[in-house]
């Protein structure tokens, strides 16, 4: 197993400390490689993530883990496809406490909302796949719906079907709508495999900062898709990431945002001092290497503990 990837300064006693992991995309395939050429490893990448969990299970002190999606690959055979969600969701409930899952576009391919949403236990009234949750009085955790509308996931005839179909004929004139070829600087993130956050999410979204601003709650947002243009390439952002960020820029709760879908990872801090940390991809870990890690929160900080190909990175801000 790869090794951790330390803080001289590790302080001893967190508020409270959680696992994470993004972009397992598990497959019963042979190795292969992104459009771009990048390596990916199907098989291996399951090994990834029960190494993950040992490593969580034998530190003792992870409350919950977060999974930032995309659990099965799009080449999984899609006779196989509930099948290999289901393993992949016993090898996380191997973690001895709760794992929240969010959706990511590989999930999408395998399985419809109505089958997925019930394996990866997402509460999902109306089929959306938002939620929060706040662990400790002094931290609310807010995981978005990046697939709200979108391409990919709902029936074909369903309006956000149809809104994501007509928004991305708008924004990306090639046939096929995976290519950015010819889309200038941020428009390159006008892709089908992307999607947003709809009208609805939005308000609850800004409901809950609200309740958390009133709470005096500090706010973690999770998303597959990243959030800001710092931490990521312009094709793998949130179609409307700065819809999103407005609203989140609109309080002072919001201290880091967290992400996966870019897999070789990012971090940045953006103009109202919010950390942006995509998470690197198991997938793309070759054989007997890792990527991993925990999180420890305290008052004024999150530091991130990866593990080989996962950065550490202490996210400090503003109590
Ligand atoms: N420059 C690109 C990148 C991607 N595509 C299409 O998207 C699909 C998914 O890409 P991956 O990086 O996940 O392999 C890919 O199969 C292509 O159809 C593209 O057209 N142009
Ligand atoms: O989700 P994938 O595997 O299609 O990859 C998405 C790209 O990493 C976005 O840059």
């Amino acid at each position: 197993m790869g090794s951790q990837n330390t803080f001289v300064n590790a302080e001893r006693n967190p508020l409270l400390s959680f696992g994470v992991i993004t972009d397992v995309q598990y497959a019963d395939i042979p190795d292969g490689h992104s459009f771009r050429g990048v390596p990916r490893y199907y098989r291996h990448s399951i090994l990834v993530l029960q190494r993950a969990v040992q490593n969580w299970n034998k530190c003792q002190k992870l409350k919950f883990v977060i999974n930032f999606g995309d659990i099965v690959d799009g080449f999984c055979p899609k006779d196989q496809s509930y099948n290999a969600v289901q393993k992949v969701v016993n090898e996380f409930d191997k973690f001895s406490g709760h794992v929240y899952h969010m959706i990511g576009n590989h999930c999408l391919y395998n399985l419809p909302r109505h089958k997925l949403l019930p394996l990866l236990k997402i509460p999902a009234p109306d089929r959306h796949a938002y939620y929060d949750f706040s662990p400790i009085p002094e931290y609310r955790f807010v995981v978005l719906d990046g697939y709200d509308i979108s391409a990919i996931g709902w029936p074909e005839d369903h309006p956000n079907t149809e809104k994501a179909l007509k928004f991305l004929s708008e924004k990306n004139p090639n046939s096929e709508k995976n290519s950015p070829e010819g889309l200038v600087n941020l428009d390159r993130r006008f892709l089908k495999f992307n999607g947003a956050v709809g009208e609805g999410q939005l308000e609850w979204l800004d409901r809950v900062l609200q309740d958390a601003t009133n709470l005096n709650q500090k706010v973690v947002v999770c998303c597959h898709l990243p959030l800001d243009p710092g931490s990521s390439s312009k094709e793998a952002l949130l179609w409307n990431y700065d819809e999103v960020m407005n609203v989140i820029h609109r309080y002072n709760c919001v201290k880091v945002c967290l992400g996966g879908h870019d897999h070789k990872g990012g971090h940045s801090i953006d103009s109202h001092g919010v950390h942006h940390r995509v998470l690197e991809a198991a997938l793309e870990c070759p054989p007997g290497t890792d990527a991993f890690g925990y999180i420890d929160v305290f008052d004024n900080r999150l530091s991130l503990f990866g593990t080989d190909r996962m950065d550490s990175t202490d996210m400090v801000f503003t109590p």
